[in-house]
């Protein structure tokens, strides 16, 4: 009975330190009722979306095409410029922030990678040479070893490479500017599997060590199992559903389960 209750007691304290531990995570991005209308054809691709996406949080957008995935994410760094009062870092509107300081703390990957002209280093030195700082060997070394490639690609041009190894050079080069936030629109839809993996095992790791957060749009819903906290439905340029990557089969609007069935 001693026994019984007093693992019952460590339940409760487990609860209270979840709950603390949930409580901590704050807010990192905040949107408010954020909506795009198109004109002149009035046609709505986002329709008063609010959402909070913790700090440290791995956040995947799904939903069919055209639904206003990529719209949402750009909003986000200002590559789409959202109205005022409707999206804020860290509680800051972001139209209160100089766009290229945004854009470094919130980083952006696109599907098909696209390199500057000029060697893998130089790519990855970039943003730091914007605000006067250069990497040292050392730290391009280590900036590629975060995206799984070895040191020997700093000197490669960015032609020689794969479509893959330039995905993760523009990870790399993304990494260099420290962002808070990364942003990921289908960053592995053109990969193969090797690169996939060595781009979600990044996101995973700088999950732990820097609480990055990331929001990532995939048409892959087994990606989006595999890495992320928590997933927002977009239909139509509404958030029908909020759910949890175990929990999908539980998604109750109807173009919802469509989507996953044929997904
Ligand atoms: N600048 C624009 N001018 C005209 N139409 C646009 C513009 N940007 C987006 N749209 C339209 O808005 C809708 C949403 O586009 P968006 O790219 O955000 O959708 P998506 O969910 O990311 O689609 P996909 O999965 O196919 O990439 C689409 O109908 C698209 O054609």
């Amino acid at each position: 009975m001693d026994n019984h209750n007093s693992t019952s007691d460590g339940d409760d304290e487990l609860q209270h330190l979840v709950v603390k531990i949930v409580d901590e995570q704050r807010p990192k991005l905040r949107v408010s009722e954020l909506s795009r209308v198109l004109e002149p054809s009035g046609l709505s691709i986002l329709s008063e979306v609010s959402v909070e996406i913790l700090e440290g949080s791995v956040v995947g957008i799904i939903g069919p095409s055209g639904s206003g995935k990529s719209t949402f994410l750009r909003a986000l760094n200002r590559m789409w410029d959202p109205p005022k009062h409707t999206v804020f870092l860290d509680n800051q509107d972001i139209h209160d922030l100089d766009v290229l300081s945004l854009r470094r703390k919130i980083g952006m990957l696109f599907q098909v990678p696209a390199l500057f002209p000029g060697t893998v280093a130089d790519n990855i030195r970039y943003g730091p040479k914007l605000t006067g700082k250069k990497l040292s060997d050392d730290e391009v070394t280590k900036l590629l070893a975060l995206a799984d490639l070895d040191s020997s690609f700093a000197s490669k041009n960015g032609n020689e490479l794969s479509v893959g190894q330039a995905q993760r050079v523009a990870l790399a080069r993304t990494l260099a500017n420290d962002p808070e936030v990364l942003l990921l629109d289908e960053p592995t839809s053109a990969l193969d599997p090797i690169s996939t993996q060595a781009i979600e095992d990044t996101i995973l790791k700088l999950k732990k060590t820097h609480k990055l957060t990331t929001v990532i749009v995939s048409h892959s819903v087994r990606q989006i199992q595999r890495i992320v906290d928590i997933i927002y439905l977009l239909v139509e340029g509404k958030i029908v559903e909020v759910l949890r990557p175990d929990r999908l089969s539980e998604a109750s609007h109807p173009m919802a389960r469509k989507f996953l069935e044929l997904s």
